[in-house]
């Protein structure tokens, strides 16, 4: 009775918890994992290179397209409008700098995602279509990461790749942001301010894990991306879209393919000429 008591309790504490303290504590282990992968140490350690780099932005840049894109459509939605911040967070404008700077003119040609990319922006869309309510977890999750440890990987990226200026960093930089952790106040209070049911509250905590999952699978896709065609696509001028479409270890490409097509039909030739 005493015990059932205590749960009854600690739920509805749990209820009454605000948005803010509820989505970093179901993210925690997430969190840790996010920063864990190979991607993320390469970063921590100072390693970071420049195809790794210039990979990951091709993947943010499609991920901020589909995350602002649906923002600003329900931007008047009750659950969005307190978390709308589009002068002090859209990050598009200065991903579409730093891609310029690095792939040229034709970036948007030279683009390169893996699948998990493109199942993240899937995920973006469907939810701004069907749960714009959800929208908040993925925007926690990108901006006040990127206002968070982003701030100190912008720094360390400049220093591992050797870039003299903020060029190609624009990405890390907040111009309208004067204060990180007075931002993150503020937006950690909107966040609070949004109203949603038990059930809304829950769905969205599950988005939130869901989201870091995403960016997880991301950052793991990129490191197979470079180690199969190591820094081919960053250095050429290949024209491919995404990269699943590439050829991947255990399949055989088109080329081999047709040279053992002709290997065999000349072989059933010579074979009939010897009968
Ligand atoms: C090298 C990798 C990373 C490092 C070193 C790092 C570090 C940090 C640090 C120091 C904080 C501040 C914690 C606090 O104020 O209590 C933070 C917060 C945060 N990080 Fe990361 N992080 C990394 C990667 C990521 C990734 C990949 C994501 C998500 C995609 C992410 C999302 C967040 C979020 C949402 C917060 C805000 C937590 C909150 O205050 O509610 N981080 N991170």
């Amino acid at each position: 009775m005493e015990t059932e008591k205590r749960t009854q309790i600690s739920a509805e504490q749990m209820d009454n918890r605000d948005l803010s303290e509820q989505i970093k504590e179901v993210t925690k282990d997430s969190h840790v994992r996010a920063e864990n992968t190979e991607l993320m140490l390469s970063f921590q350690r100072g390693q970071v290179t420049l195809p790794q780099y210039k990979l990951l932005l091709c993947s943010l840049y499609e991920i901020y397209q589909a995350l602002e894109e649906e923002l600003d459509r329900n931007s008047s939605h009750p659950a969005v409008a307190p978390i709308y911040f589009p002068a002090e967070l859209a990050r598009l404008k200065s991903i579409e700098n730093d891609l310029e700077y690095f792939y040229g003119s034709d970036w948007r040609e030279k683009i390169v995602v893996p699948t998990a990319t493109l199942r993240y922006c899937h995920r973006l869309r469907q939810i701004g279509k069907e749960n714009p309510e959800f929208l908040v977890a993925h925007a926690y999750t990108r901006y006040l990461g990127d206002l968070s440890g982003g701030q100190v990987l912008g720094r360390i990226a400049q220093k591992s790749m050797g870039l003299k200026s903020c060029e190609g960093l624009s990405f890390f930089a907040f111009p309208g942001v004067s204060s990180p952790n007075l931002f993150k106040q503020l937006y950690r209070s909107r966040m609070n301010s949004v109203e949603l049911t038990a059930e809304e509250r829950n769905g969205a905590l599950e988005e939130a894990v869901r989201a870091f999952e995403f960016n997880i699978q991301v950052f793991d896709g990129l490191q197979k991306m470079l180690s199969v065609t190591g820094n081919e696509h960053q250095e050429s001028s290949t024209n491919s879209k995404a990269v699943h479409s590439k050829t991947l270890p255990g399949t055989i490409s088109p080329m081999i393919r047709m040279v053992l097509g002709l290997f065999v039909a000349l072989a059933t030739v010579m074979g009939l000429y010897a009968l």
